[in-house]
């Protein structure tokens, strides 16, 4: 089994934008924490506090919020920058924080002048990071600067679209590559359609450069959309959380790191016009108190948030199956596919769907829950393997069950290891590929949580008992 490492330790170098690199948010200086070292018994849990941040930023917010927001909490220092840690016991049930959302930076917060310039095709992502760089510009004029100044520095995040191309080259096999891609293309067409917004007040926005924008809106980024009242806060990226104010930042909130297995979230309350997180367990002064940011994968963490997990439940693979045109039956097949079309299945994590690109993830196996192969992965492999009478079966079973191909196992049992065959062979050569990644010795994270969950969907396969001693004797 090989070792996990983060990739947000790794340190990568900024060489999207061929600009001057300087830092974003000129005011932030990001101060090393000073350490209390009292011989009183709270000497061990208070040794983590960043007391520059935690004496003024806290009462700073709550005065501006006019409220209380947390009375348990204080801000600290931990492995993966700043993080929120318990000063008093806390028990499960207890609000930990509550944030106005007065006190919330969304795009209803950019001048009313400014934002009437923009169409609709400027998203409220790249308005909240117009915010940004309009309260940045301020410097300590801002009403947010004690905010602002404690965002991260460019050199903190990583994104994948602030990877080199010589990094980005090491994951080109995988879709995290084209969502970069993507997302760099979407940052420059957004900059490009506020351009000649910002261009009319120099005075706020002169100098602003993509990269500028681009670290900005990488604070900001992607929406979704929820129910009425209660509804989870979901991080559209390393920072911003929606509501229905849009996407919006949430100061003290945004200070709590990810743990992919805690029950705990950020909660958004219309009628109270708050955010709010309950514990979910019980907490002992000192304790870093973690929430979950969603069911993200490690390919989802990276793209958005510039970090990866050690071991993390939600991965998963993508595995492409196509036709060969030189393959037997090559228009009868494809045309079959294509009229018996598995129905969609989205999911946070998933990038981009093509009816040949097929999703695995973990299976449980005491349970036996979980989806591991997908059955259109399998149906897909069947249709491949099959000659014309058995494409005819297919076709007449589908049409006569729910209009999916493949549900049952086929009758000619040799055909049917040799669809698993293949799909053993493309997920080896998957494996294989993702292999060459941690030989090269750049990409280790990335890559071997790839290739655990690549192998532990092989294992999904036992599932099948015909094939059990095949696959026994394979693996
Ligand atoms: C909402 S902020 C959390 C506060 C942040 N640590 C800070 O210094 O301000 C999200 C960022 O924290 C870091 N982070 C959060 N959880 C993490 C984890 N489990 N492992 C590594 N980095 C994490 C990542 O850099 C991520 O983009």
């Amino acid at each position: 089994m090989r070792t996990l490492v983060l990739v947000g330790s790794a340190n990568f170098t900024y060489t999207w934008c061929p600009l001057a690199r300087r830092p974003f948010f000129t005011l932030s200086v990001r101060h090393r924490p000073k350490l209390k070292f009292s011989t009183s018994s709270d000497k061990a849990c208070r040794s983590y506090i960043d007391e520059e941040c935690d004496e003024d930023f806290l009462p700073w917010l709550e005065q501006k919020a006019c409220t209380k927001i947390s009375s348990t909490l204080s801000i600290g220092k931990s492995a993966h920058g700043r993080a929120l840690y318990a000063s008093k016991p806390i028990q499960a049930g207890d609000c930990i924080l509550r944030v106005p959302y007065s006190v919330q930076l969304a795009p209803d917060n950019l001048p009313p002048e400014i934002c009437s310039l923009f169409g609709d095709e400027v998203s409220s992502v790249s308005k909240v990071a117009l915010l940004l760089l309009h309260e940045q510009k301020m410097g300590q004029k801002s009403e947010w600067a004690p905010y602002i100044r404690r965002l991260p520095q460019p050199f903190e995040m990583h994104n994948t679209i602030f990877w080199s191309d010589d990094e980005l080259e090491m994951i080109r096999q995988s879709v995290i590559y084209q969502e970069t891609i993507k997302q760099r293309n979407h940052i420059e067409k957004q900059f490009m359609a506020i351009k000649p917004a910002t261009d009319q007040f120099p005075q706020c926005f002169e100098d602003v450069s993509l990269k500028d924008f681009a670290y900005a809106h990488a604070l900001v980024l992607w929406t979704r959309t929820f129910g009425d009242d209660l509804f989870l806060d979901i991080p559209v990226t390393s920072r911003a959380w929606e509501s229905s104010r849009g996407v919006s930042m949430i100061p003290f909130a945004d200070f709590l790191n990810h743990d992919g297995t805690s029950e705990a979230c950020l909660m958004s309350h219309e009628g109270k016009q708050l955010s709010e997180v309950i514990a979910e367990r019980d907490y002992s002064p000192g304790d870093q108190v973690l929430i979950s940011y969603g069911k993200f994968s490690n390919s989802s963490l990276v793209l958005d948030f510039g970090f990866t997990v050690p071991y993390n439940i939600y991965d998963q693979a993508q595995v492409e199956l196509n036709i060969p045109q030189h393959y037997h039956l090559f228009q009868m097949k494809l045309e079959l596919l294509q009229r018996f079309k598995a129905p969609a299945i989205k999911d946070v994590n998933e990038f981009s769907s093509s009816e040949k690109l097929f999703t695995i993830k973990e299976v449980k196996f005491a349970s036996k829950k979980g989806r591991g192969i997908p059955q259109s992965f399998r149906a897909f492999a069947c249709v491949l393997c099959s000659n014309a009478q058995e494409l005819s079966d297919l076709e007449s079973e589908a049409a006569q069950s729910d209009g999916r191909l493949a549900r049952s196992p086929l009758k000619n049992k040799s055909r049917e290891i040799e669809a698993h065959e293949l799909i053993h062979s493309k997920i080896t050569e998957q494996i294989n590929e993702y292999d060459a990644c941690i030989k090269c010795n750049l990409c280790v994270g990335l890559a071997s949580s790839c290739y655990n969950f690549l192998l532990v969907a092989m294992y999904s396969l036992w599932d099948h008992p015909p094939l059990k001693t095949w696959l026994e004797n394979m693996l």
